[in-house]
């Protein structure tokens, strides 16, 4: 299957968005809206000095009476000719036309004067009542990722609460018999290099990772982890390939899946693989990736097949392409796009070394994956982006 099919296949298969749940602000962090954001209030709530200084009626020389500090009510009227001492953030009274920065302003006994390098004018510096939004006014789209800046504006417009998509589970099996869990790698033997690498990922991308599970090379083993997993999306790696050992077909035949994507012309990871689960409640709400076990493989199957599932389980809206110039030839291969760990440099992207399918050493420094299409891509030619992990 082309590249693009296969991404769109995976996108397809999700787009049934998992059932809205309600969370409290910081247990909403990673999830995606569900409906849009709308404000509970006027931003500001109220008009604000935003400066130190004082807050002014008409024009100067002023009277100063009294002081204003942020977090009280502003309550009695200012008339022209009075001022009122008056802190950033602290609520401007009725009648003040302006705000005065203490450094633009001398005082003498109670009298002020503006000493400003330019004439005060009306509304300087003063953030006025719904300047930012009206009460009711949506300020983002549903489908929208709930990152930190998310919270922060849904605190600043009075939520507490978030409606949000309950997170697609994810159950990561990964499949080899030569891997180790820790320690330095020996005769025969390999770190699992993505055990550690893909769970930050999914979760970021929308996912709660509830179990990485190290599954040896046995068919009745695999075969039973898939017949019993109930999680959204089960991601395997490895075992794609047709060796000896490669049992996913296999498991996925006993296990009663459905095939919907079985080898893609992308390299690396052409092996990689999207299959629909057996559900006992609705049918088409269960997958599975398999991700081909070679590292930057295991990364082209995620970015192709894993993060577009998840995102429309999700309900998050698809971000459009990021496209950037290539400062050099970037080769293809003839029939197949290819993914390249890349930089950006002033005159484009350019390619990393160490971008073998085992190897992880280009993607490390990598700041996006480059699409070259099938025949490359010259100098100077647009090529889409991927974000890295
Ligand atoms: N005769 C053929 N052999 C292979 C083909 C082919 O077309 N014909 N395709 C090659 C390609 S391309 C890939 S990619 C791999 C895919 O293989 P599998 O998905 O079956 O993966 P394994 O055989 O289990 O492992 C491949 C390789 O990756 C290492 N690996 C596996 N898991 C991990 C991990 N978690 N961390 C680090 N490294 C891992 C494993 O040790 C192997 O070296 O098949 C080719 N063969
Ligand atoms: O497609 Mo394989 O991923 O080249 O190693």
């Amino acid at each position: 299957m082309a590249w693009s099919q296969a991404r769109e296949t995976a996108r397809r298969a999700g787009l049934r968005p998992l059932p809205p749940v309600g969370l409290p602000l910081a247990a909403a962090l990673g999830h995606t809206l569900a409906e849009p954001l709308t404000a509970l209030t006027d931003l500001p709530a109220f008009d604000t000095s935003a400066m130190d200084g004082w807050a002014v009626a008409g024009p100067g020389p002023w009277r100063v009476a009294g002081r204003l500090l942020a977090g009280q009510a502003a309550v009695a009227p200012l008339t022209d000719g009075t001022a009122v001492e008056i802190a950033t953030g602290a609520q401007l009274p009725h009648g003040a036309t302006a705000v005065l920065r203490r450094e633009h302003g001398t005082t003498d006994g109670t009298l002020l004067r503006d000493c400003g390098p330019r004439p005060l004018t009306t509304g300087q510096d003063v953030r006025p009542r719904g300047q930012e939004c009206r009460r009711g006014e949506a300020l983002l789209p549903g489908g929208t990722p709930v990152g930190p800046a998310v919270l922060g504006l849904a605190a600043a417009s009075g939520h507490d609460r978030l409606v949000v998509r309950r997170r697609p589970v994810v159950e990561l099996l990964v499949l080899g018999d030569e891997l180790l869990a820790s320690g330095v790698p020996g005769p025969g033997l390999v770190r699992d290099a993505l055990g550690p690498l893909l769970p930050p990922w999914l979760r970021a991308s929308g996912a709660e990772v509830v179990e990485v599970r190290a599954v040896r090379d046995d068919f009745g083993l695999l075969r039973d982890a898939l017949r019993h997993s109930t999680a959204d999306v089960v991601v395997t790696t490895g075992g794609t390939a047709a060796g000896p050992v490669d049992f996913l077909h296999r498991a996925l035949v006993e296990a009663g899946a459905r095939l919907l994507v079985d080898g893609v012309a992308i390299r690396p990871g052409h092996p990689m693989l999207l299959a629909e689960l057996p559900s006992a409640e609705l049918p088409g709400t269960r997958h599975l990736v398999g991700l081909p076990g070679n590292p930057l493989a295991a990364v082209a199957g995620t970015v192709t097949l894993a993060l577009p599932l998840l995102h429309a389980r999700s309900g998050r809206s698809a971000g459009g392409p990021a496209p950037a110039p290539a400062a050099v030839d970037l080769p293809g291969h003839p029939t197949d796009t290819r993914l390249v760990p890349v930089r950006r440099t002033a005159d484009g992207v350019v390619p990393l070394a160490f971008d073998g399918p085992a190897m992880l050493r280009g993607l490390a420094r990598a700041e996006a994956l480059a699409v070259v299409p099938p025949g490359g891509a010259a100098a100077g030619d647009l090529v889409e982006l991927l974000a890295t992990p």
